[in-house]
């Protein structure tokens, strides 16, 4: 969409709530009674009385205008695929973590991603979701797919020189290929390509070489060269199994976060992706560290992903201390469902209970960390926040669903009572994405029966790849058997 003088200009008017930026405060607000006009993908006026020139006015009473939540980790192209088999599945000799036994043994195929990406968008959009990261395999196409949706996505092709597997279920092998790490780092170099000059304006691109602990040095300088190249930021996944932290310290001598930074690139440029077993994690064992004052130090930021891991037992401990020491926390879905509200509340909960107190993580700070805080990990002031020259992003919210009254404080009942249930309309870089609850842009029931095709498929072959050949209802049964 163009930014010129020429573009329409939209006026919400008389808003009942804006959750706008204000910069001298550094802090999102609340103005009531007050307007919200956007010229193309613009915002020209966050605030009371507008009384300039407008195409068209939107009715704003009963409504609360948000900025747009940015979700800074998803694996779209797989995740939706894994509903009704992985929720309470994880690996008792292996940390508890479903990555080894399970995820590449679950795993629907690349001919299913566009559809499982878009199923995963639309989860996101319809919770008021306005930018995405999407780390997925490359293929061609992906581009096309993530723009047609309306959404603003930030593509990480996803890269490494080993894949891992469990032959006995309580060790993990990693297979070492650097031909095929080239191979697949130089389509993930294609894709951030496709991204970056994309004709829609809403794509970026990341480098995402996968895990820690499936990544050689030599690609991992390959990788952080070319984003130093591109300007764009990396994320990987580090910190996120028991697994993982053992190997890296059998093989180095170092915890995981300590590898990196000894590789260099453990810096602002950085997103880890989980940060939770750092060496004073209450499940490790490795006192002469201090992975937390690393990361402090480091500038280094953090996707937090609470879902995934809270199905295992698992947990960062904790939000508030991460966010009070300075570390640049921001929130991902990771997993189904991709719904940013239900992971907010979650994020809010579970600090708590981590640190058995209530002030663990206030919602000011976790929408801050949906919002701002993913924003700046991915280099832009102008998203996360409602302001005057910023993109037009952002979610109508319905103040009448009764789950949203009494409506004092419009964002705690949204976050701890209505969650997506409550959002009406949905803008991206002014274009309308939902109207009314309903998605615009895709067509979710034929992307949702293509999923359930390729699951049925993976379903049917699981034994095939399982190490122990077992069939579906022994790797996962379901919750009650089924009577003839
Ligand atoms: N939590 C994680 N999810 C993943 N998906 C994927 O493809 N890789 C990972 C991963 O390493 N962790």
């Amino acid at each position: 969409m163009s930014d010129t003088n020429q573009a329409s200009i939209t006026h919400f008017k008389q808003l009942a709530t804006l959750v706008a930026w204000d910069e001298a405060l550094g802090s999102h607000v609340y103005i009531e009674n007050a307007d919200l006009v956007m010229r193309g993908n613009t915002v020209i006026h966050a605030g009371k009385d507008y009384a300039g020139p407008a195409d068209r006015v939107v009715a704003g009473n009963g409504l609360m205008a948000m900025p747009g939540l940015v979700n800074v980790h998803s694996h779209p192209s797989s995740e939706p695929g894994n509903r009704g088999l992985l929720e309470e599945l994880g690996s008792d000799k292996l940390g508890q973590s479903s990555l080894y036994e399970y995820m590449p043994v679950f795993r629907t195929g690349i001919e299913t991603a566009q559809y499982s990406n878009q199923v995963a968008m639309a989860e996101m959009l319809l919770s008021g979701v306005t930018t995405f990261v999407d780390m997925s395999l490359p293929r061609p196409g992906w581009a096309d797919v993530v723009a047609a949706a309306g959404i603003r996505g930030v593509l990480g092709p996803m890269f490494r020189s080993a894949a891992w597997r469990t032959n006995d279920g309580h060790s993990v092998e990693y297979t070492w290929d650097e031909a095929a790490a080239q191979k697949s780092f130089e389509a993930a170099l294609a894709v951030a390509d496709s991204a970056i000059n994309h004709p829609s304006g809403r794509l970026g691109a990341m480098l995402c070489p996968s895990q820690v602990d499936t990544c050689s040095p030599e690609l991992l300088k390959a990788a952080q060269a070319a984003a130093r190249r591109l300007g764009i930021p990396m994320q990987i996944h580090a910190a996120q199994s028991v697994v993982e932290f053992s190997e890296m310290t059998r093989r180095h001598g170092r915890t995981p976060i300590e590898w990196l930074d000894d590789q260099g690139l453990l810096d602002g440029d950085l997103i880890i992706g989980h940060g939770i077993f750092l060496n004073d994690h209450r499940a490790l064992y490795w006192p002469h560290a201090d992975d937390f004052g690393l990361l402090q130090r480091s500038g280094a930021h953090v996707a937090h992903c609470p879902t995934v891991f809270v199905r295992r037992g698992i947990a960062l401990s904790f939000l508030g201390r991460y966010l009070r020491a300075g570390i640049n926390v921001g929130i991902g879905t990771d997993t189904f469902p991709h719904n940013m509200l239900d992971e907010m509340r979650l994020a809010c909960y579970v600090a708590r209970l981590q640190a058995g107190h209530f002030r663990a993580a206030s919602t000011e700070e976790v929408f801050n960390a949906a919002t701002i805080n993913g924003a700046r990990m991915l280099g832009r002031d102008d998203i996360g926040r409602i302001a005057v020259g910023g993109k037009a992003d952002f979610s109508l919210v319905d103040l009448s669903h009764p789950y949203m009254r009494p409506g004092r404080e419009p964002l705690r009942s949204l976050i701890y009572s209505a969650g997506d249930r409550a959002i009406r309309d949905v803008y991206v870089d002014g274009a309308q994405v939902v109207k009314d609850g309903k998605l615009l842009t895709i067509d979710i029931e034929r992307a949702m029966q293509e999923v359930e095709r390729a699951q049925a498929q993976t379903i049917a072959t699981v034994a095939q790849r399982d190490y122990a050949g077992r069939d579906i209802d022994a790797m996962s049964p379901r919750v009650f058997p089924s009577r003839a």
